[in-house]
């Protein structure tokens, strides 16, 4: 069935007994995109990844994978997709590559199929040099990799990751990502669940924003990061005592809210108060007010995260 959209989800909603924990969610994948599914905890991401991978039965609305409805054909649709995270089965005694030939049998390969599949693998997610160690030496960041290599035996044109990176360290963090972009620009669609903003925000080529089970906002995340209004000032002032004189006069001359986190003092600016910064600055000077660092740029996703659901959990 040839369909524009890997994955098309047409507001779907899921209650656990009374409590509705996604209430009319909708959202399109295109084939080849990493499309992320952002949100806080119990945002209601893991519910509707379930619901995408028939894990779970909707109580309203549909979700198309490929063309197919998981309600109604729900077994081809499991033939279209692959989960990491699910590979509870890997054999710690087994090294890496004997874990992908088993896998690779279970997945329907001949044996010769299996150590080519293994080996092409091992190659792509950097595991040659220690495929043949046994699992238990292997660190966070390894298994991750593999676990990723096993869910592609199958060479499934949808990816579902379900917080791929959690816990690991940043460096081997920035070594997933790697692997993922690597396997979406050999045409892999991929749907991935993060808190991590910044994870997102370098991976996704669309983020959709989930809290308290509703949408809230979909885009790229430069369209998000432009909902919440074009740039943004943040001044890092020297002297704390001074924090509170010069919040005074940034709301004094632009009218505008200001946030305070330790020293920093951050505004969001439109283009008419961008004009007015340099009178901003002036009256610090004048007031003998110094600072030790002063950026004007876009607001990251942690900024439209924050706007776009604080006060809201
Ligand atoms: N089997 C269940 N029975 C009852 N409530 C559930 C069940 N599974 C999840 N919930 C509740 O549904 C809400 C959404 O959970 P879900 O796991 O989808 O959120 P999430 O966005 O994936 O959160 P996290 O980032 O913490 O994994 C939460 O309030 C959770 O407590």
């Amino acid at each position: 069935m040839k369909t524009e959209n890997a994955i098309k989800v047409t507001n779907i909603k899921k209650s656990y007994g009374k409590k509705p924990v996604v209430q009319g969610v909708s959202f399109n994948v295109k084939k080849g995109e990493i499309f992320g599914l952002l949100g806080p905890n119990g945002a209601g991401k893991t519910t509707t990844l379930k619901v995408i991978t028939t894990l779970l039965r909707q109580d309203e609305g549909t979700v198309l994978v490929n063309g197919f409805n998981t309600l109604t054909q729900g077994r081809k649709v499991r033939q279209q997709f692959s989960i990491t995270g699910q590979t509870a089965a890997i054999d710690e005694e087994l090294s890496a590559r004997e874990n992908l030939l088993i896998f690779g049998r279970l997945n329907g390969l001949t044996g010769a199929e299996a150590q080519t599949r293994a080996n092409e693998l091992l190659l792509d997610f950097d595991l040659s040099n220690s495929a043949d160690q046994a699992l238990a030496t292997f660190s966070g960041g390894m298994r991750r990799r593999l676990d990723l290599a096993i869910s592609l035996i199958g060479r499934p044109s949808i990816l579902f990751l379900d917080e791929p990176t959690t816990g690991l360290d940043p460096r081997t963090r920035k070594q997933m990502w790697q692997a993922i972009q690597k396997l979406v620009s050999r045409g892999t669609t991929v749907l991935l669940t993060t808190q991590y903003l910044e994870e997102a925000d370098s991976l996704a080529d669309r983020i959709a924003l989930i809290d308290h089970g509703r949408m809230i906002t979909v885009g790229t995340p430069s369209e998000l990061k432009q909902q919440i209004g074009g740039m943004q000032m943040r001044v890092e002032i020297t002297n704390r005592q001074k924090l509170s004189q010069a919040e005074a006069i940034i709301k004094d001359v632009l009218s505008l809210p200001v946030s305070i986190d330790d020293r920093v003092l951050t505004t969001l600016l439109d283009n008419i108060k961008l004009q007015q910064v340099p009178q901003v600055l002036a009256q610090l000077q004048k007031m003998r007010i110094s600072y030790t660092n002063l950026t004007i740029g876009t607001p990251s996703l942690d900024d439209v995260f924050m706007k776009l659901t604080v006060g809201k959990n």
